[in-house]
């Protein structure tokens, strides 16, 4: 690992040599998470991105993983999904599907994915109805200092202009605080209709990851990270504040290269 520690209060950075100790790190972190969440609830509830990050999670369907992580006890969310159909190229659960779920033995009714064949708005309402049953059930626990959902664990990536799920920078939806789950019908990066965990939901998890990478990206993790002056423009990614979970930042180090007082070795 070419850094590790804590800055601020803005989490624990993770800068990793190359994209190959990335992979390894990000799939040791994950199995940690779940063998201590099967251990302590019985099962593990991880909600995932789209975008770059699940190339990055590739290793969990390797050895040992494969073998060692309990995927019984997993259940799989998304903190955001593009309103389109299940089969289509933009889908995050397609994403998902063909590049994790279906190399690692999860429970198919474990896998809560959103109704694809209503409104944006509707599948939002959906999304938000399901994770209340298994919040009621458990399977889901729930925040003690809010009435939100507690996932074991947020997996976010960040777009070059700082969004993360589907929260985009000057957009409404990053002041919606009363849904757990809303919609957007104008994503400045297409699809147009996605749904997204809101902010108050990320901020429960007991346990959030931002996975960034490549150089398009080095602006808005400066933005994100460091302390910024009042001038700056802020970025959503900057918003997510775990308010009594861990928040921690993968980084390659062409996305961390603009963070203030990292020198690398040459
Ligand atoms: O549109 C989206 O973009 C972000 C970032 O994607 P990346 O490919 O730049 O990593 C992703 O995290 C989100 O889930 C997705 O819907």
């Amino acid at each position: 690992m070419a850094f590790s520690g804590v800055k601020n209060d803005r989490g624990e950075l993770r800068i990793l040599e190359n994209l190959d100790e990335l992979r390894t790190d990000l799939a040791d972190y994950i199995a940690e998470l779940s063998e201590a969440a099967v251990k302590e609830r019985g099962v593990f509830a991880i909600a995932l991105s789209g975008g770059s990050l699940i190339g990055l999670m590739g290793k969990l369907c390797e050895a040992p993983y494969n073998k060692t992580v309990d995927w019984g006890k997993w259940y799989i969310f998304w903190a955001d999904e593009r309103v389109v159909a299940k089969s289509h190229s933009d889908s995050n659960y397609k994403l998902a599907k063909d590049g994790f779920l279906s190399k690692v033995p999860i429970v198919p009714s474990h896998v809560h994915s959103i109704n694809d064949s209503v409104s944006a708005e509707e599948a939002a309402d959906e999304y938000t109805f399901v994770i209340r049953q298994l919040v009621k059930s458990r399977m889901v626990s729930v925040s003690d200092i809010s009435d939100c959902p507690k996932f074991d664990l947020i997996l976010l990536g960040m777009g070059p202009d700082g969004h993360v799920a589907s929260l985009f920078p000057n957009h409404a939806v990053l002041d919606e605080k009363d849904e757990w789950v809303t919609f957007i019908t104008d994503s400045p990066k297409p699809p147009p209709e996605r749904i997204t965990f809101t902010l108050p939901v990320i901020n429960s998890a007991s346990n959030v990851a931002i996975v960034v990478t490549g150089e398009s990206k080095t602006e808005s993790v400066h933005l994100a990270i460091d302390n910024i002056g009042p001038d700056s423009p802020s970025v959503p990614a900057r918003l997510v504040q775990p308010t009594k979970g861990k928040l921690v930042w993968f980084l390659d180090k062409p996305a961390a290269s603009k963070l203030d007082s990292l020198q690398f070795p040459e």
